[in-house]
């Protein structure tokens, strides 16, 4: 459906002006090989800056990789990059040219560019915003939104004039969390009702968890695992997460509490561990059962997640090509 073979992509470096310091050349795409499954929804996940939004744009068409292939339902978009508008349909992360239009002119507007007949794209416009929660707003322009319901509005002029292959990069950004259901429920429906391939780039691996059939991390340009997010689970073994909320500062004259802090992630009174399911037990007993108690103000234990996954992957990006599953 999309394959992806040794694809390279090299920002070059741009020299210094005016006493503001040059830039370095940067790979954004480091040799990425990818296979996308028709039906399926991809997820692209990685830390700022490792080249998902590089990746897309050649995907997309609209950048050209120095080297490498991307054939797409038979059609080699390397050579062929304006095959891509006719094949996908792609939320960017910046707003567009529809900002000066309403958001029902946007849509329309989108389905008469993919050539849908104006009947047809008033109707696709008027399920579309009705699917979203949109109607209310469909008289607005664009720009007079504020940014969650701009991007809703972009979502929706992204599904009018329907693509076999929907790239969405950052969808939900800035969105309330009934705005984000409408998201994940629309993306959803079109794979159920419509074997839709979707492509999906995100941060939000909690959110994305629950949508995803497999997953790609990329960190500095190449692919350090894939797989389905049970399957990325296990790379993180049988590590159980334990969460503990001090209701004020860590009793640090606890030895045991004193101990676990090495290994702990610390958000303000928040301390995230992964620890072997015997070190867990432990670790529970010694917060719950002595003087650390009294400080304590909550604890979880759960298994791992995908974000668990992506934090433990992250640290560890070099050399770890042997982690790729298929
Ligand atoms: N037009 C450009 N010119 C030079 N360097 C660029 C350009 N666009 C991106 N880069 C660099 O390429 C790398 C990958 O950037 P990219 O935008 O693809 O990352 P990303 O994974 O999408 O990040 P984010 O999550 O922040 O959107 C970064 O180091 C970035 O600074």
């Amino acid at each position: 459906m999309c394959a992806v073979r040794g694809l390279v992509k090299t920002y070059p470096a741009a020299r210094g002006r005016r006493g503001t310091p040059g830039t370095e050349a940067v790979r954004a795409s480091d040799g990425i090989d990818l296979d996308i499954r028709r039906g399926e929804i991809f997820g692209l996940l990685g830390p700022n800056g490792a080249g998902k939004s590089t990746l897309v744009r050649q995907l997309t068409g609209l950048l050209r990789p120095d080297a490498g292939r991307i054939d797409l339902l038979g059609h080699d978009l390397v050579r062929h990059p304006e095959r891509a508008a006719r094949l996908i349909g792609y939320l960017g992360q910046q707003s567009t040219a529809l900002d000066e239009l309403t958001v029902a002119l946007a849509a329309e507007t989108t389905g008469r560019l993919r050539g849908l007949p104006l009947a047809a794209a008033r109707a696709e416009r008027d399920a579309v915003l009705d699917e979203l929660g949109l109607a209310p707003l469909a008289g607005r322009p664009l720009k007079k939104l504020s940014g969650g319901q701009r991007r809703l509005a972009c979502f929706a002029a992204a599904l009018v004039g329907e693509r076999p292959v929907l790239v969405l990069d950052e969808p939900t950004t800035g969105m309330d969390p009934v705005a984000r259901r409408a998201v994940w429920a629309a993306v959803d429906r079109r794979r159920a009702e419509r074997g839709t391939t979707v492509l999906l780039v995100t941060h939000n691996v909690i959110e994305a968890e629950t949508v995803l059939d497999r997953v790609a991390v990329l960190e500095r340009g190449r692919i350090i695992a894939c797989g389905t997010p049970a399957g990325l689970k296990e790379l993180v073994g049988d590590e159980v997460r334990v969460e503990l909320v001090w209701r004020d500062a860590p009793p640090l004259d606890v030895p045991e509490v004193a101990a676990l802090r090495a290994s702990a992630r610390e958000t303000g009174r928040r301390w995230s561990l992964r620890l072997r399911p015997a070190e867990a037990r432990a670790a529970v007993a010694a917060v719950t059962g002595g003087p650390a108690f009294a400080a304590l103000d909550d604890f979880t234990l759960a298994t791992p997640s995908l974000e668990d996954v992506y934090l433990a992957l992250g640290g560890q990006a070099e050399g770890a090509g042997g982690l790729v599953k298929a």
